[in-house]
């Protein structure tokens, strides 16, 4: 279910938009009030650079979209040209920097899809991914592309099992490649494979070798997903002070770790970092496209890459998830409608999504309901919403109740008031509730259909 705009999490229409919040107006289930703060005048979401943080670009980089490459490598993918198309277009439209795309060398349609993505004529840059071998060079230069990533195993398990290459054999076809690309006038990254399990002093001297032969970035690789944000940050850190070169990054998640290691990279130097769309790639995937540009279209390039690898999204999805942003137990919806920067380190307005308060709960508190009466234009004093919240919970221990349940509790409760009646809700059946329940969408409908405010 798509969380955007306005649905809430029982898939009901939300009900009235929030008004007057200060910073946060016009997209909350229920609507925010000024923030009394002090604090408030800074940025709540954003990142608190400290005065140490002069190596880090947390706030400066570059992503290398790999969805048409190392997203190509997630078991369900099969890009059609057509698809192809559209979610490079798409990603242009994002705004990503780059968009790398499978070897050329790897079939005939790759070749030809390369090509035909060059001749987009897209902002974004279009790289293709290579071998580091002169024979895949030489194909990947005559694509079309504005540059090339070359990679290859460093690690004693992928020289031994992959390639059989030794370093010193390594490094010289990596400068023979690298020198061909550039006389293209092509940009060129060099990147060593299985970085992690790769000996430092190795590492370190390949890298020097090729920033001194001038490559535009060197890459990183966590390839296979062992790596730990503190080892990322300490060989970040110690290639910053070896290279004059960007450096790219690129982790796998199968621990868990492909964000916390991009934060970390970027936090130790790095310049860019590898992503795909919904993190897809070989096995479980790679650091997912969560930040910068334009954030608001992340659920619809999200929707669109999951459709063509049929894939559902994760209900507990970054940012996207259909329950990212809804915040259910009292004590958090008092303070959210306070001021969202208690609960929420990430506006859901930047990436077009919307804040849900939930109210129909045994969770929910006095501070809750008293907004859900403001939005039902139901003026009631506190007490008054601390009783009526009573009822609210006090049937919701019995069952799990819907929005519809808690309104029409609401309602009841404002009517009696006026009456003067006091008809226990909680005395009725299921039943006698259900028809209660069901009258009441009937009022409001109308009341709707007569123009009234519910
Ligand atoms: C970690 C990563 O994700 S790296 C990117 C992975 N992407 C791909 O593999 C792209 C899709 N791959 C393909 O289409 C094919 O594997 C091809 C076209 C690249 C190669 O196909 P084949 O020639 O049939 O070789 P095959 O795939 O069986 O084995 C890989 C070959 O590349 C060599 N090789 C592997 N990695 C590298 C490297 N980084 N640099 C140079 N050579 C390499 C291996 O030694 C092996 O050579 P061999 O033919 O002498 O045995
Ligand atoms: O080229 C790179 O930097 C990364 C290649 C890759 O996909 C990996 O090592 O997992
Ligand atoms: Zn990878």
């Amino acid at each position: 279910m798509c969380p955007g705009a306005d649905t809430e999490p029982n898939g009901q229409a939300n009900g009235a938009n929030g008004t007057n919040g200060a910073d946060f107006a016009g997209y909350t289930g229920i609507e925010t009030r000024q923030n009394p703060h002090p604090s408030a005048s800074r940025n709540p979401y954003g990142h608190n650079v400290g005065v140490t943080d002069f190596l880090s670009n947390v706030s400066r980089f570059k992503i290398i979209e790999s969805t048409l490459r190392e997203g190509e490598q997630f078991a369900n993918a099969f890009f059609d040209t057509e698809k192809k198309i559209e979610i490079a277009r798409a990603l242009d439209d994002f705004g990503v920097d780059y968009i790398e795309l499978t070897s050329p060398c790897a079939s005939e349609q790759s070749r030809a899809d390369c090509e035909a993505i060059c001749k987009l004529g897209l902002k974004a840059k279009i790289l293709t991914h290579i071998r580091c071998h002169m024979d895949d060079a030489r194909v990947a230069v005559e694509t079309g592309v504005d540059g090339v990533d070359v990679v290859i195993g460093t690690s004693s398990y992928l020289r031994e099992h992959s390639h059989g290459k030794d370093m010193t054999y390594i490094k010289n076809t990596a400068i023979e490649v690298i020198q061909f690309v550039k006389s293209k006038g092509i940009e060129i990254r060099f990147s060593s494979e299985d970085s992690f399990r790769s000996d430092l002093v190795d590492l370190l001297s390949i890298y020097s070798a090729v920033d001194k032969v001038g490559v535009q970035r060197v890459g990183i690789a966590d390839t296979v997903g062992c790596a730990s944000p503190r080892q990322v940050y300490e060989l970040v850190r110690v290639l910053r002070g070896v290279v004059g070169c960007d450096i790219e990054t690129h982790f796998h998640n199968d621990t868990g770790c492909a964000i916390a290691n991009a934060y970390c990279a970027l936090e130790a130097g790095a310049t860019h970092i590898d992503t795909s769309v919904l993190g897809i790639g070989e096995r479980n995937g790679i650091t997912p496209s969560v930040s910068k540009y334009k954030l608001e279209k992340l659920k619809d390039i999200e929707d669109l890459v999951a459709e063509a690898v049929q894939v559902n999204i994760p209900f507990n999805n970054y940012i996207t998830g259909f329950c990212a942003f809804t915040h259910k137990a009292g004590i958090h919806a008092k303070a959210i409608l306070n001021n969202p920067s208690t609960y929420e380190i990430i506006n859901p307005a930047d990436f077009g999504m919307t804040r849900y308060v939930h109210f129909a709960s045994r969770l929910t508190g006095w501070n809750a309901i008293k907004s859900r009466c403001q939005q039902l234009k139901i003026d009631l004093t506190d007490a008054q919403c601390k009783e009526c919240t009573a009822k609210i919970k006090a049937l919701a221990d019995i069952r799990p109740i819907a929005v519809d349940d808690a309104d029409s509790i609401i309602r009841a409760f404002a009517r009696n008031l006026k009456s003067g009646e006091d008809k226990p809700l909680l005395d009725l059946t299921a039943e006698e509730h259900a028809q209660f329940v069901a009258k009441e969408k009937e009022i409001a409908v109308e009341a709707q259909e007569n123009g009234l405010s519910a």
